[in-house]
């Protein structure tokens, strides 16, 4: 029941669909009973005549003949349409978890791994679609279908026999309730392992190299062995449920059948039914297995949906700041293209910020405050600190995944933004598909311009099959100076007006990366923005305006020129950084 309220939505969508299909369900079943009746009277007219004339069975077997055709056309009619609708909600569930997903900032992330998203876009959407395919069908055979035989017992045959199969079946109640809340929190288990062990296989497959390289294969065979046992522990469990449920249902059959041919033998000799009707009812009773048996995997299968439905639902329901429903944009000055007012900001404050209420700021984990930031067009800008003063997170607030109520963000409505973050985020695919990513439709030329800009079209050049080399999983088969260009020239493809870029030339080259700005200058044509956060001071008289982040002091937001003369640390990275580097020529 609890199923049906959590996909209630999905059956209103397509009330008409579900009515028609249960509507031909309905009709087979009610087709696929009338043999049996037919058989009876055939059998009694032939036991009352004593000789058989063919003409008389024609009319019999010719009905036969339509009823089975009609069964035929009428559950193809609706196994079509009921596993399509399955496929459908599975599609609608699959499209609103990765929408969802692509909205949610970076804690979310930290609450539900990619492991176990994964598990909920797989196995938690199949069982769910399970639930509205074969959870229909199972339904519709235990309750209808039993309904029908029943009735047609009662009225066409015997309504004392009709009562003695019921006897066993308060059993089959009993069983499902004592059943049903063990095989629910089995299940909860089972899934909550299943996405456990994924999680250590892709921990486990993102960190081959550091597993290899630290010689600790073996603690990893562990892990992956307790992982295993775990999981296998929790299936066991459930399977032991349904092991101990569904012989149950079995039983109950086999004491119906058990009652009904004692009695119905006393009837037939007593006559008050004749042969006939005996031969019927047992038919029919073959009829009734199957829908005892439905019960068992109806319960089954919609415990096992409503407790994926349950997971699913955790995952859309986590967005209490309403990311989801965000606007990402505010009106401001016509050459202002963002702009960041932030009066302090922790990630305690934003963890807690997610669960319940703003909190205070805690002044032990204070990343920065009173920072004042604002880019126009046409400007590159630095953030600049030493590591970890807040870098990363800065440029997170201005990409606007980050949403807390002491940060102001203001956003050109007309402008959007691009980013590459610190680990470039490529996906397994070709170069040409990597750099396309953000613009699925740019023509081969664009792709390969974004990559001349980017100063990477020599490096494709060099690679055997060019553009369409595969980059291997989060870019392996490429240098890390090669990754972050590739994960630039998509950057550039989509033509943001607004370029974030998170440490993104650190594995560069003086040379290219001189090189790289100035394309960069060229592509802004005075109307877009780069703002960098680099941990390079060499780059940083190539900027506009820097912000400098440091623990413990008041940020400054000044130009390069400006910071020399007034922050005695600043000039000493400066002065450090062009001595080792030899400094990047503007
Ligand atoms: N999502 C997060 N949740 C909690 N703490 C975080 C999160 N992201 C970063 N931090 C912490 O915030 C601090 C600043 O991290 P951030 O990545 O912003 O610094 P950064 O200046 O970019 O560092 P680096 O120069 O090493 O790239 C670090 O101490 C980090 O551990």
């Amino acid at each position: 029941m609890e199923f049906i309220n959590q996909i209630g939505w999905f059956i209103k969508l397509h009330q008409w669909r579900y009515i028609s299909i249960f509507m031909a369900i309905v009709a087979a079943s009610v087709c696929s009973l009338i043999p049996p009746l037919l058989i009876a009277s055939l059998v009694d007219q032939l036991a009352k005549s004593q000789s058989v004339n063919l003409v008389d069975l024609w009319p019999t077997l010719a009905q036969l003949v339509a009823l089975a055709i009609s069964t035929y056309l009428l559950r193809f009619f609706w196994r079509y349409y009921l596993f399509g609708s399955a496929l459908e909600l599975e599609r609608s569930l699959m499209v609103q978890l990765y929408s969802h997903c692509c909205r949610m900032p970076g804690p979310f992330f930290q609450r539900h791994s990619s492991a176990k998203l994964l598990n909920h876009l797989n196995s938690d959407v199949n069982a769910v679609s399970q639930g509205v395919g074969n959870g229909v069908i199972f339904f519709v055979d235990a309750f209808v279908m039993s309904s029908l035989v029943l009735v047609v017992l009662a009225t066409q045959i015997s309504w004392l026999l009709t009562l003695v199969v019921l006897l066993p079946l308060p059993i089959l109640a009993l069983s499902i309730k004592r059943y049903g809340q063990q095989m629910q929190s089995r299940l909860e288990q089972s899934q909550y392992q299943l996405g456990l062990f994924y999680q250590q296989i892709q921990q486990t497959v993102n960190g081959i190299s550091v597993i290899k390289g630290h010689a600790c294969q073996g603690a990893s065979q562990q892990q992956f062995d307790h992982q295993l046992a775990q999981l296998t522990q929790a299936n066991i469990d459930q399977a032991r449920v349904e092991a101990k449920y569904e012989p149950t249902t079995a039983m109950v059959a086999a004491g119906s059948f058990f009652l009904t041919l004692s009695v119905g033998s006393v009837l037939v000799a007593q006559q008050q039914i004749t042969l006939g009707e005996l031969l019927a009812f047992n038919l029919y009773l073959g009829y009734l297995i199957w829908p005892m048996n439905a019960f068992g995997f109806l319960f089954s299968t919609l415990t096992m949906a409503s407790v994926s439905m349950k997971r699913i639902d955790q995952v859309l329901n986590d967005d209490q700041l309403g990311y989801a429903s965000q606007s990402p944009t505010v009106p401001t000055q016509q050459t202002t293209l963002i702009k960041l007012d932030v009066e302090y900001f922790s990630h305690h404050n934003h963890q807690v910020a997610n669960e319940d209420s703003f909190a205070e700021p805690d002044q032990a984990a204070l990343l920065f405050k009173d920072v004042h930031f604002s880019a126009q067009r046409g400007q590159i800008q630095a953030i600049v600190g030493p590591v970890a003063c807040g870098k990363s997170s800065l440029l997170r607030l201005l990409l606007g995944s980050s949403m807390i109520e002491s940060v102001q963000r203001s956003l050109h409505p007309d402008a959007n933004i691009a980013y590459v973050p610190q680990d470039c985020a490529l996906f397994t695919g070709t170069i040409r598909e990597n750099i396309a990513l953000g613009a699925p439709d740019a023509s081969f030329e664009q792709i390969k311009n974004a990559a001349s800009l980017a100063c990477l079209s020599k490096d494709i050049d060099t690679f055997e099959l060019g553009y369409d080399t595969q980059v291997g999983e989060h870019g392996s088969q490429l240098s890390g100076g090669q990754k972050q260009r590739l994960a630039i020239a998509r950057a550039l493809l989509t033509q943001a007006d607004i370029l974030l870029l998170d440490d993104s030339l650190s594995a560069l080259d003086n040379a290219t990366c001189s090189q790289l700005l100035f394309n960069l200058k060229c592509w802004m044509a005075g109307t877009k923005t780069v703002i960098l956060a680099s941990s390079r001071f060499d780059l940083l008289n190539h900027a506009d305006k820097i912000l400098l982040l440091r623990p413990e002091h008041l940020p400054l937001y000044l130009t390069h020129s400006e910071l020399l003369t007034r922050d005695n640390w600043y000039q000493q990275q400066y002065q450090h950084a062009s001595a080792t580097e030899g400094g990047i020529k503007p």
